[in-house]
């Protein structure tokens, strides 16, 4: 089984999918970390040393690596990766993909404290968080909403959203 969880910077794809490969008993990848110990560098690094469109070139090749290697896993992906190249289509031929969506007034909450790590959002100031993210997903929201599923994770404990996924996707648990 193939999945791949999509969203904003901040929806979870990282927290619900360790929680998701663990009740379903197979091996999470999350194409950040990926991309870090391949370059050996952490993604702020990236963005900062190389900048933003080659950091997508590197993340294009490890993304496709995955898919070509790999037969069994619970993929979180960037925030970014839908929306470059045609990753997306590519996501949605070898995976199942499950967006989890949030508005940007949850997702600005919840980031206003986690800017740093996240080059995308490190340089503003709080007070312009949440308009950025709005213009921000805005621009990314038809990329995010091909996925084969789409999920609502608004004021859900991770494990109500992971059980949520295994029902509405149907995934075998073993
Ligand atoms: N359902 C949830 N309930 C409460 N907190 C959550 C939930 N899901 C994620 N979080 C918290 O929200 C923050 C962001 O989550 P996470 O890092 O998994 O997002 P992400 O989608 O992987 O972001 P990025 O695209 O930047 O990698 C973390 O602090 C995480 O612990
Ligand atoms: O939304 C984005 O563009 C990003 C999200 C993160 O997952 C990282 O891939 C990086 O910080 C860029
Ligand atoms: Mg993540």
């Amino acid at each position: 089984m193939k999945v791949s969880l999509i969203g904003y910077m901040g929806s979870g794809k990282t927290t619900i999918g360790k929680e998701l490969a663990e009740k379903l008993k197979t091996d999470f990848l999350d194409l950040d970390k990926l991309i870090e110990n391949h370059t050996k560098k952490t993604i702020s690094e990236l963005f900062k040393e190389l900048g933003e469109i080659r950091f997508r070139k590197i993340e294009r090749e490890v993304l496709m690596d995955i898919l070509n290697t790999k037969s069994d896993f619970i993929l979180a992906v960037g925030g970014g990766t839908p929306v470059y190249y045609d990753n997306m289509n590519l996501i949605n031929e070898e995976t199942i993909s499950i967006y989890l969506r949030a508005n940007p007034k949850f997702l600005s909450e919840r980031l206003i404290n986690e800017k740093l790590s996240r080059p995308m959002i490190a340089h503003l100031a709080d007070e312009d968080l949440l308009e950025f993210i709005a213009k921000h997903l805005f621009e990314r929201r038809n990329f995010y909403e091909e996925s084969n599923f789409k999920i609502d994770i608004q004021f859900k404990s991770v494990s109500e959203i992971s059980e949520e996924i295994i029902h509405l996707v149907d995934l075998p648990q073993r």
